[in-house]
C-alpha cells in the first residue's frame, strides 16, 4: 500500500510521512505520520550506518575515485586533481576514522539509553561496502534495520543515491535480505542546528579582535543545476539548495548574524555544465574586493571534517583569504558534537518509540522510506 507521495505505509516499519513542525500534518492516504504494524509492535534488529567511504592508502585512491564517478561524466583531469588532494594526505581520507568516532559516540548514547541496537557500518564507494555489510547483517539474522545515512540533505547525492545504495545492497543479497528503513533528512533538526550554531560562535571567537568585522559564509557541496530540477516531496524543485539555505538561515538566526552568504564548493564535472555558484574561493575574492576584513566559514553541507573540508576549505579557501590579508576561521562540522549522536538516537526513536518529529523548518519531513523506494514520484 502506498500513501500519496509514494511513501510506503503498509510496510512493517514506521515510515515518516510528511510530518510538519507542531501539527504533524498528515498526507491524504497516510494512516498517520507513522504507520504501525497491525499488532502495534515496531521493532528493529539493528542500525546500518551508511556513508560515503574513502581510501585508506595511496593505492586505493584511484579505484575509490573510479567508484565515486562511474557513469557521471567527470573528466579525467578533474580526477587527477582530486587524486592529488588525497595523496597530499598520504592517500588516506579522514572520513572512515571520523565515522568510527561518530559511531562510538552513538554506541555510548544508545547504551546510556538502554537501547541494545547493534550498529553496522557500510559505504557507497569504499570498504566496508554496503553490499558486504548488508550480506553480513542478513547472515547475522537481522530481519529489519534502520539506516542512518551521513547526509543531512535531500536531493540526489545526499538522499536518493543512498536509497539506491540500499536497494542495490538488498538486491545483491537477494532473498532474505533485511528490510531497510532509512531515517529522514535532518538538516533542520534542532540538535544539528544547535551544534552548527555553537561551532560558528567558536569560530568567531577564534578571530579575536577581527570577529566584529567578519562575514559569516555557509558552504555546501555544489551540484549540477540539472540535479536541482526534480521536484521534492513538496512538489517544488531546488530541494537541496533550498534546504541548505534554510539550515543556514536557522544557524544564522541562532548566532544572531543579520547578514551572511550561502556559497558552494568542490565543483566537479565538465566546465560547460552549470553547477550551483558562486564558488567559495571566488566569493572570498569578491568579499575582499568589497572591503570585507574577515570570514567565518561554516561547512554546513558536511557532517565531518573529511577531505572536501580539510582540502577545499582549510587549504584552498583559507589560502585565498590569507593571501589577501583577510582573517579566516573555519567552523567545526557537527559530527564531533555530542548532540550529533543524540540526534541520531532521536531519529531512531521517531521509528521505535513514535517519538515526536523535531524539526525547525516547514519543509516536509522527507527521506524516510523502506527498501530504497523514492520519497515522491520523480523525487
Ligand atoms: C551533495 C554532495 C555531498 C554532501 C552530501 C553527502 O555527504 O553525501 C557530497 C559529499 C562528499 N563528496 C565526497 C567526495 C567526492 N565527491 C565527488 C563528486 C561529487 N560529489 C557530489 C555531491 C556531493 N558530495 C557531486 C554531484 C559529485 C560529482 C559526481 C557525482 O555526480 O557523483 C568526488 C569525485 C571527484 C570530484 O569530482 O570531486 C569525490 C571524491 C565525500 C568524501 C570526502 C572524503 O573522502 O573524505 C563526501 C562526504
Ligand atoms: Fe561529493
Amino acid at each position: 500500500m502506498l500513501c500519496e507521495g509514494g511513501v510506503p505505509i503498509g510496510s512493517p516499519a514506521l515510515v515518516a510521512c510528511g510530518g510538519f513542525r507542531g501539527s504533524h500534518r498528515v498526507r491524504p492516504g497516510c494512516a498517520g505520520v507513522f504507520a504501525r504494524r497491525d499488532d502495534g509492535a515496531v521493532s528493529f534488529d539493528a542500525l546500518l550506518f551508511l556513508s560515503f567511504g574513502g581510501p585508506e592508502g595511496p593505492e586505493e585512491v584511484r579505484p575509490f575515485l573510479e567508484n565515486v564517478t562511474r557513469g557521471r561524466g567527470v573528466p579525467p583531469e578533474r580526477l587527477d586533481e582530486v587524486a592529488e588532494h588525497y595523496l597530499h594526505f598520504g592517500g588516506v581520507s579522514p572520513i572512515n576514522r571520523l565515522n568510527q568516532d561518530i559511531m562510538a559516540a552513538l554506541r555510548s548514547e544508545l547504551d546510556a539509553q538502554g537501547r541494545d541496537l547493534p550498529v553496522y557500518f557500510g559505504n557507497r564507494n569504499w570498504h566496508p561496502m554496503v553490499e558486504d555489510t548488508v550480506a553480513r547483517m542478513s547472515a547475522d539474522g537481522v530481519r529489519r534495520a534502520l539506516v542512518f545515512a551521513t547526509s543531512a540533505w535531500g536531493g540526489y547525492s545526499g538522499c536518493k543515491q543512498y536509497h539506491e545504495d540500499i536497494a542495490r545492497a538488498r538486491e545483491s543479497v537477494g532473498e532474505g535480505a533485511p528490510e531497510l528503513v532509512k531515517l529522514r533528512q535532518f538538516f533542520d533538526h534542532p540538535l544539528f542546528v544547535e551544534a552548527n550554531a555553537d561551532a560558528v560562535r567558536a569560530a568567531f571567537e577564534r578571530l579575536g579582535e577581527r570577529a566584529g568585522q567578519a562575514r559569516l559564509v555557509f558552504t555546501a557541496h555544489s551540484i549540477p543545476l540539472r540535479a536541482e530540477e526534480p521536484v521534492g516531496p513538496d512538489g517544488r524543485g531546488q530541494w537541496y539548495s533550498r534546504q541548505v539555505a534554510e539550515a543556514a538561515r536557522l544557524v544564522a538566526e541562532q548566532v544572531g548574524a543579520e547578514t551572511y552568504d550561502v556559497v558552494w564548493q568542490s565543483r566537479s564535472g565538465p566546465p560547460q555544465v552549470p553547477w550551483l555558484e558562486p564558488d567559495i574561493v571566488d566569493h572570498i575574492e569578491d568579499l575582499h574586493a568589497k572591503g570585507v576584513d574577515s570570514v567565518v566559514v561554516s561547512p554546513i553541507g558536511f557532517v565531518s571534517d573529511h577531505l572536501e573540508v580539510i582540502w577545499d576549505l582549510d587549504n584552498e579557501a583559507a589560502e585565498a583569504a590569507q593571501e589577501r590579508g583577510m582573517g579566516f576561521a573555519r567552523a567545526a562540522t557537527a559530527g564531533t558534537d555530542p548532540r550529533f549522536a543524540r540526534m541520531i538516537v532521536e531519529l531512531i526513536a521517531e521509528h521505535t518509540d513514535g517519538a515526536p518529529v523535531r524539526k525547525l523548518s516547514e519543509f516536509p519531513a522527507a527521506g524516510s522510506t523502506a527498501n530504497g523506494e523514492p520519497c515522491a514520484p520523480g523525487c
